[in-house]
C-alpha cells in the first residue's frame, strides 16, 4: 500500500513558517496584506475565499475581502485592482476564479501589478517561471504546493526520473511541468488528445493529475512505486451517504491507485490545503520584498 502524502500537516508546517516569518517582518515595520475579490456567489467559491482570509488573519497578515454582485461592470473590477495595486499595505491581490461570463478574466488577470499577483497567472510572472527567473517571480500556488509534497517523497532533485503531467491548463498543467523540469525531471504533458494515456501514465515515477475528471486515472495506470501527485477536487454524488449528499473526489481512483502507487496524495486533504498554504506564502514573500528584505524559502 502507498504511503500517505498528507497535505493537511505539510501544510500546518508551511503555515506556521510562514506565522513565523511573518512576526519577524513587523520588525521592519511591514505587515504582510492580502486582498482576496470575489465576484458572484458560486457557493464553492465562497468557501475556498473564506478559508483564505481565514488563514490569513490567523498568519498575522492584513487580510481584505471583496466581495462584488455577480452582475459587477468589468471597468469597476479593473479599478478596484488599480486601487488595490496603488495601495501600500497589500501585497498580494487574488482575483478568485472562475469569474462571471461578462467578464475577461485574461484582461482582469494582467491588470494586477506583477509584483502583487500572488496567483502567478500575469504573463510577467508565467515568463519568469518558463525561463527559470524564479528568485523574483510568483510560482502559482496549486503546482507549488504540490512540488512541496513531491520533495517529501523524492527530494529536490528528480534527475533521471519520468513525470507525466495529465492536464494542460495555465493555471496547474504548464506551470507545474516547468516546475518538474526545473528539478530535472524528464517531463510530458499529456490531454485529452494524447494517445494511450494509459500506457504513457505507467511510464511515469511522478504522475500528476490535473483535469478535473473524477476518478479518470485507473489504478492499472500507475507504474508500481510510482509518486501520484492527484490535483483534482471534483464534487461528486454520494447516494450511499443519503438522498442529496456529495463527497469529494480527486482525478485518480484513489483505492485503486494506493494499490500500485509508492505514495499518494489523498482528496480531500492533499493539494487543496497546500493550495491555500502557498498563497500565504506567496503573500510573505512579497512583503518581504516590499520591504527589501530576502524572502525565506520554502
Ligand atoms: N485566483 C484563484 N486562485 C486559486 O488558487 C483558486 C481559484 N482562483 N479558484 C478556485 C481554485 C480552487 N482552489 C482551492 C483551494 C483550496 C482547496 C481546499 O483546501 N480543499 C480542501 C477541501 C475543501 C472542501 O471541503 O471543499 C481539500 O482538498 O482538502 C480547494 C480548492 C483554489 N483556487
Amino acid at each position: 500500500m502507498a504511503d500517505i502524502i498528507d497535505g493537511k500537516t505539510i501544510a500546518e508546517d508551511v503555515i506556521a513558517r510562514v506565522k513565523q516569518e511573518a512576526a519577524t517582518l513587523a520588525g521592519s515595520g511591514v505587515k504582510p496584506g492580502l486582498a482576496v475579490v470575489i465576484v458572484g456567489e458560486d457557493p464553492a467559491s465562497q468557501v475556498y475565499v473564506a478559508s483564505k482570509s481565514r488563514r490569513a488573519k490567523e498568519c498575522g497578515f492584513h487580510s481584505v475581502q471583496h466581495s462584488l454582485p455577480a452582475d459587477t461592470p468589468e471597468d469597476a473590477l479593473v479599478a478596484l485592482i488599480g486601487e488595490l495595486n496603488a495601495d501600500p499595505a497589500i501585497h498580494g491581490i487574488l482575483v478568485q476564479l472562475p469569474l462571471p461570463g461578462h467578464i475577461d478574466a485574461g484582461r482582469i488577470i494582467q491588470t494586477i501589478a506583477p509584483g502583487k499577483d500572488v496567483d502567478g497567472f500575469h504573463f510577467i510572472n508565467v515568463g519568469k517561471l518558463g525561463t527559470g527567473e524564479t528568485a523574483s517571480a510568483f510560482v502559482p500556488c496549486t503546482p507549488a504546493g504540490a512540488m512541496l509534497m513531491l520533495e517529501r517523497v523524492r527530494g529536490r532533485d528528480l534527475s533521471g526520473l519520468n513525470a507525466v503531467v495529465v492536464g494542460r491548463s495555465n493555471i496547474v498543467g504548464k506551470p507545474m511541468a516547468n516546475l518538474l523540469l526545473a528539478a530535472n525531471a524528464t517531463v510530458t504533458i499529456a490531454h485529452s488528445r494524447t494517445k494511450d494515456l494509459p500506457a504513457l501514465a505507467r511510464t511515469a515515477d511522478i504522475l500528476v493529475a490535473a483535469v478535473g475528471r473524477p476518478e479518470m486515472i485507473r489504478g492499472d495506470w500507475v507504474k508500481p512505486g510510482a509518486t501520484v501527485i492527484d490535483v483534482g477536487i471534483n464534487r461528486v454524488a454520494a447516494p450511499e451517504k443519503g438522498e442529496g449528499k456529495t463527497r469529494l473526489v480527486g482525478d485518480v481512483a484513489y483505492a485503486e491507485a494506493s494499490a500500485n502507487a509508492g505514495a499518494i496524495t489523498p482528496v480531500p486533504g492533499g493539494v487543496g490545503p497546500m493550495t491555500i498554504a502557498m498563497l500565504m506564502a506567496n503573500t510573505l514573500t512579497s512583503a518581504f520584498r516590499a520591504a527589501g528584505r530576502e524572502p525565506p524559502a520554502f
